[in-house]
């Protein structure tokens, strides 16, 4: 069964669609991206999937469980960390997590309580009180709150939002082994090497549509940005067939150095064939592969990419 099938998802504001027809099918065990510029409809998404917003047609459903007709089911499945940081300030950190546990009707809950906070190095702030909290502690309790009931399915929306390196470490290495015991993990991001590190897969949102859907693995091979960064013999020349090849940005072609644009790993021998055929002697080479920001570049600048579904659904595990 899915993690989260969300399927035919319409919500508009006044003239706006917020949201034009969105399916994905999310399956147990995943660490899914959810990838968008700003305004591309993310959070409105993880809202109607949270159950705090509805959708003007279709259907959202966590382990089987319709957000709206099932909700107390649904939201049992699901922890939810949300981008704003709102909190109640007069309770402590462990009288905050106490609380939303009681929403659960978890009531001899502080075993767990203890662990949470100890992987997020909240321990020490137990009993402070959360207006005294910095901003990355708060946003650590967030995250406690939405694993208080051991939710299979967790749901952060960007959680490293101006928070420093020591919280994104503290976060990724508790959410990584969360995600190794069996969570499914759903995330939107504007680090996208965080993306790239964190996700087996991706979905990518413009204007309220699906435009990408693939593996992580699958986005990166299929673009169309890598170089092959060839470094000759000081005043040899590259031969002329290869000139349509290289690339203005990064080519230094006085000290001998060259990006040549190839798309392909099979791209690269018959590069290597005509520098042998010529004999031209290479001092140097590398592949400098495209990063996700690539990718997403390109797919939000409209231009295709091999291979990727575009406005489809489409299931799939690590
Ligand atoms: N309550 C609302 N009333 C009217 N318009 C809204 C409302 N909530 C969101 N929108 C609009 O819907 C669009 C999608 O917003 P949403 O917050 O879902 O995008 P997002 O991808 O999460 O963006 P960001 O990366 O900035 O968080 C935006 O154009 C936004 O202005």
């Amino acid at each position: 069964m899915a993690a989260i099938q969300i399927t035919n998802v319409k919500k508009r504001y006044q003239s706006l669609q917020a949201l034009d027809d969105v399916s994905l099918t999310i399956e147990e065990g995943e660490f899914f991206g959810l990838l968008g510029p700003n305004g591309a409809g993310k959070t409105t998404l993880i809202s109607i999937i949270a159950g705090l917003n509805r959708a003007d047609s279709g259907s959202v459903k966590i382990h089987g469980h319709d957000v709206i007709s099932d909700f107390r089911n649904a939201r049992k499945k699901l922890g939810v960390v949300p981008q704003e940081l709102v909190f109640d300030p007069f309770f402590t950190v462990r009288e905050t997590l106490r609380l939303q546990s009681g929403y659960f009707g978890l009531k001899n809950n502080d075993k767990w309580i203890d662990e949470v906070m100890e992987n997020l190095d909240l321990t020490s702030k137990a009993d402070a009180n959360m207006r005294t909290l910095s901003g990355g502690m708060k946003r650590r309790v967030l995250v406690a709150q939405a694993l208080v009931h051991k939710p299979p399915v967790i749901v952060l929306d960007e959680p490293t939002a101006g928070v420093d390196v020591e919280l994104r470490q503290t976060l990724w290495k508790f959410i990584s082994q969360l995600n190794r015991d069996g969570h499914t993990v759903v995330l939107t991001t504007h680090y996208l090497e965080e993306a790239q590190e964190q996700c087996n897969r991706i979905a990518m949102l413009k204007r309220g549509k699906v435009v990408a859907l693939d593996t992580t693995a699958g986005l990166l091979k299929r673009i169309s940005g890598s170089q092959l960064i060839v470094h000759l013999l000081a005043g040899v020349a590259l031969p002329e067939t290869l000139c349509p090849l290289v690339l203005q940005a990064g080519s230094n072609e006085a000290a001998g150095k060259f990006a040549l644009r190839v798309t392909a790993f099979t791209d690269v021998e018959p590069i290597l064939a005509t520098l042998r055929q010529t004999g031209v002697v290479i001092d140097d080479m590398y592949l400098q592969q495209a990063d996700l920001e690539d990718v997403f570049l390109q797919i939000m600048d409209g231009k295709s990419v091999d291979g990727i579904s575009v406005g489809t659904s489409m299931g799939g595990a690590r």
